[in-house]
């Protein structure tokens, strides 16, 4: 009963287990369009303060003193190079994006403004109370949103539009990002078959490489699927070979007290160093973590679907930090941590979960109605009502 003996670790201590051995993806340097949807690999930074100059934020008159009307000296369009009041007394046309004109420092609006031409001058008369002008409207300061030098963009975030934006303004017409890893996803079980045969009555459908590959692809990874039944032969000589085309090993099965649950043996066999066997939970107890010298990844998953869907939830999904209220009491004895399938909605600003316990880690029909696991912790045993816990969601 070796197995039965054998350490289990807490959640916590897996899961900064799997945090401090993650793979470490190669980086590679791409045009501007092509870097959108991947993982930023450096810090962009602000070439020149943002906006670059005091920059017109309204089309109208640009004024150094508040008066009831004013001569227009001249007009300053975007584009141009600064110009400058010659009079405190006159007023500039300025257009939107525009340098502010030196000697200026407020913006009036055209629609707040009357212009007339009087003796063949034109002269720009204010026609709201001057109350309502303050200082500095409508100039968009330099400086105000960033500091040349200021970090705009830190490495390891997801780029998306807005992403795109800030580093074309700084110039960057190329940029370093991550390659993506190159994911397998494997299923093992002799019970298993493709979706698209007729099962025997002893055989099922292998669900647990699709959920899988279904959420990866919603993370941006496209993975390869491979079945491989439950011998050893046969699992050494393939598992060798998605060895050497992958990065990360996403495995499913094989991985408990069963006569036929090889994959932790043959793994090791292959160089594959475990770095914990079984953790302090339910489901997913049997939940299996290894790298190999090269720092590839292997995440041996326990094969009842709501188990490896939460492992893969719990510790390859990025932390989301979330929490929940539950809105039920739920008793659970042992001494693991206890992910429970729950029901979201709001109440009163609070995010609140219906716990479903349904009929354990192989019903994963159950998760249909959920959006996430609550994570109840291995110390306590009751649950009330009210109390708030770890949310890991997987419906986003
Ligand atoms: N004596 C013990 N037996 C079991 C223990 C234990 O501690 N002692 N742990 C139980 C727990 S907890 C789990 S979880 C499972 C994990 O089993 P394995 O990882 O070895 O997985 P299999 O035995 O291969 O399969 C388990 C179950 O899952 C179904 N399965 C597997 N792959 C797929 C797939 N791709 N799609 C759909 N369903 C899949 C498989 O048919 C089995 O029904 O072990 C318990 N036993
Ligand atoms: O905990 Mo297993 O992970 O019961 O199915
Ligand atoms: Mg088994």
């Amino acid at each position: 009963m070796l197995s039965v003996l054998s350490k289990m670790i807490s959640v916590k201590e897996a899961l900064k287990i799997v945090e401090e051995n993650a793979f470490i993806p190669k980086v590679s340097e791409v045009s501007l369009l092509e870097s959108v949807g991947k993982v930023l690999a450096e810090n962009i930074t602000a070439d020149r303060d943002f906006p670059p100059f005091n920059r017109v934020a309204m089309d109208g008159i640009a004024i150094a003193q508040t008066l009831d009307s004013f001569k227009i000296e001249t007009i300053q369009y975007a584009g141009e190079a600064q110009k400058s009041l010659q009079n405190p007394e006159n007023c500039m046309e300025v257009m939107t994006g525009a340098v502010l004109p030196s000697g200026c420092n407020t913006v009036i609006r055209y629609e707040d403004i009357e212009i007339q031409e009087v003796d063949g001058v034109k002269v720009a008369k204010i026609s709201i109370p001057l109350s309502e002008i303050s200082q500095g409207q409508n100039v968009h300061r330099q400086g105000s949103d960033r500091k040349m030098g200021d970090i705009l963009l830190q490495k390891g975030l997801k780029i998306s539009p807005s992403e795109i934006a800030v580093m074309a303004s700084v110039g960057k017409a190329s940029v370093k990002v991550e390659i993506p890893p190159k994911v397998a996803v494997i299923s093992t079980g002799d019970e298993l078959v493709e979706i698209t045969a007729n099962p025997l009555p002893y055989q099922i459908r292998m669900s647990n490489s699709y959920m899988l590959s279904a959420a990866l692809d919603r993370v941006g990874v496209k993975a390869n699927l491979f079945h491989l039944t439950d011998d050893k032969e046969e699992l050494f000589i393939k598992l060798q070979e998605i060895l050497a085309n992958h990065d990360i090993l996403l495995l499913s099965g094989g991985v408990s007290a069963g006569k036929k649950d090889f994959v932790p043996e043959i793994l090791a066999n292959l160089g594959v160093k475990k770095l914990f066997h079984k953790v302090a939970q339910k489901p997913g107890k049997p939940f299996w973590f290894g790298k190999t010298e090269e720092g590839k990844t292997v995440f041996a998953l326990p094969g009842n679907p709501v188990s490896t869907f939460l492992c893969f939830c719990k510790y390859f999904l990025e932390r989301r930090n979330e929490v929940v209220v539950l809105d039920k009491d739920v008793f659970f004895k042992p001494n693991l941590t206890y992910f429970v399938p729950v029901k979201t909605y709001f109440q009163d600003g609070k995010l609140m979960a219906t716990p479903f316990e349904g009929s354990g880690s192989a019903d994963f029909a159950n998760l249909t109605d959920c959006d996430g696991f609550v994570e109840l912790p291995a110390e306590s045993q009751v649950f009330k009502k009210g109390e708030v816990f770890e949310f890991v969601r997987f419906r986003f």
